[in-house]
């Protein structure tokens, strides 16, 4: 499979040596500064760029009617636009705020979580993202989305990084060294704590995911997620 890559940072690396090992060629190396030329030519995009970059970099995908991957964080308020050009152009589209299928299974199981919790008055939730120095969104694409499995299966009804009012979920987010991601969810009572956690050891699990799913969108058409990818539905 031809593979363009869109962002060729800490991520783009990592996605060009696993791709590579499975027998991918890849056809673009995008970063600031370069042009889209041989994007016409990929089987699939993945872009893991920059907020600033994201849309460039997607719209572009549709309109040379390319089916990409997206993993960049941070450019959410323009998620609609981007899904209304997918299906004028009809073309393919995964994005997803974290590939690994370690946070995948993570997310399933705050969702689950969140459906018992929300029957229990005397537990608050809080959410805590840990990550590298050089990251530019906070807090992190995975602490919304597990913000939002909670919103979607309780009574809260937001997200803060500010102190929580009612039914608001305060988010930390913390920049440390060189760290690629741990992130908790904590519900706490008077008497006790549980606490979800997944710790990411290095960037390959959200790398993998990132060539498994342009893999499987290769050569579809449509908006999918992770959960259709790894049939969590
Ligand atoms: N969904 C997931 O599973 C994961 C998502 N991420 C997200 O992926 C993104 C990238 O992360 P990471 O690799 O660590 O970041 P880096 O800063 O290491 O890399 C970003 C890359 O984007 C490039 N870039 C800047 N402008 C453009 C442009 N206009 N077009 C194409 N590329 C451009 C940069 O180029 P230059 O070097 O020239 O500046 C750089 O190569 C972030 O948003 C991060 O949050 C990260 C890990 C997992
Ligand atoms: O910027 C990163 O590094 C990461 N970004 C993603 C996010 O914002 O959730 C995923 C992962 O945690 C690493």
């Amino acid at each position: 499979m031809k593979i363009a890559l869109l962002g060729y940072g800490k991520m783009g690396k990592v996605i060009e040596r696993i791709a590579l090992e499975r027998g991918h060629e890849i056809v673009l190396k995008k970063d600031e500064f370069s042009t889209y030329d041989g994007l016409s030519t990929a089987d699939v995009a993945i872009d893991f760029s920059v907020p600033t970059a994201a849309v460039d970099n997607i719209s572009n995908c549709f309109h040379a009617n390319v089916p990409v991957v997206s993993g960049t964080t941070g450019w959410l308020e323009h998620y609609d636009e981007m899904i209304s050009l997918c299906n004028e152009k009809k073309g393919a589209f995964i994005s997803s705020s974290n590939f690994s299928l370690g946070v995948n299974i993570f997310f399933e199981l705050n969702e689950y979580l969140a459906k018992i919790m929300s029957q229990l008055d005397s537990y608050k939730v809080t959410m805590e993202e840990i990550h590298h120095t050089q990251k530019l969104d906070a807090p992190s694409g995975t602490a919304i989305s597990l913000a939002k499995g909670v919103i979607e299966n309780s009574q809260y009804t937001n997200w803060t990084l500010d102190e929580a009012q009612n039914n608001e979920i305060h988010i930390e987010a913390k920049r440390i060294g060189e760290v690629p991601g741990t992130h908790t969810v904590t519900y706490d009572s008077p008497v006790d704590s549980i606490e979800l956690k997944h710790t990411a050891h290095n960037r390959e699990g959200f790398a993998l995911g990132a060539v498994i799913a342009a893999e499987w969108l290769a050569g579809k058409t449509g908006i999918y997620s992770m959960k259709d990818v790894l049939n969590l539905k």
